[in-house]
């Protein structure tokens, strides 16, 4: 499993192809969640093209089934607070190397230089029933944040079968329309970043922060 803090990741070269941040509440579709509201409302933009990807993965759901957007883009600034905050938890359990430090924190939080959601790319997003409730995923997103990491990654054993059959329909979905997982997240879906690139063999990454 590639993790964000590998090198190779950072090694990908960006060429920024300058696509702007839209608004996924444009996609009447795709249901947008408060849960991670900021400020500015960032959480609730994603580059165009990743959009217009995540539109057409909308579509191909069978009937009464919908996607809810967590969270898309996130400043770079939010970005550091969220993986010092989780390098801090991390050091209080008794981890103390640096580079172990970074490397466990990045299974649930991107070193910022290589963010997938800082680049507009990646969006945090689940499914949802017709009335909008949430379909059993065997885990919440952002399981992690309140210890449950056993059930975060997308192939975590144990997941019973209705569990198991809706995260094969979202990565389905999603890989259909030519996202990528992070594999430690079943949440978690990206297009265009220097993660993408590197999993899909692209030459290079399309989107850098923004
Ligand atoms: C913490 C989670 N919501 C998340 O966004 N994780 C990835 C790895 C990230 O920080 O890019």
């Amino acid at each position: 499993m590639i993790l964000l803090s590998d090198p190779r990741v950072a090694e990908v070269p960006v060429h920024e192809c300058g696509e702007p941040l839209v608004e996924i509440s444009s996609v009447p579709a795709i249901a947008l969640d408060p849960r991670e509201r900021d400020a500015a409302g960032t959480y609730g933009r994603v580059r165009a093209g990743a959009l217009e990807r995540l539109r057409s993965a909308a579509g191909t759901l069978p009937d009464g089934v919908g996607l809810l957007v967590v969270e898309g883009h996130r400043s770079s600034t939010e970005q550091a607070r969220r993986f010092a905050r989780y390098e801090d938890r991390l050091r209080r359990s008794g981890i103390t190397d640096p580079v172990e430090l970074r490397h466990r924190a990045s299974a649930f939080v991107s070193p910022v230089e290589v963010a997938p959601h800082c680049a507009g790319a990646a969006l945090d997003l689940t499914l949802v029933d017709a009335e909008g409730v949430e379909l059993d995923m065997g885990g919440a997103v952002n399981g992690h944040r309140s210890g449950d990491e056993r059930s975060c990654p997308l192939d975590a054993p144990g997941l019973s079968a209705r569990a198991r059959h809706n995260r094969d329909l979202l990565a389905r979905t999603m890989s259909g329309a030519g996202f990528v997982n992070y594999p430690t997240e079943w949440w978690h879906w990206s297009y265009g970043d220097r993660y993408w690139a590197l999993i899909t063999g692209a030459a290079c990454a399309d989107y850098g922060p923004v």
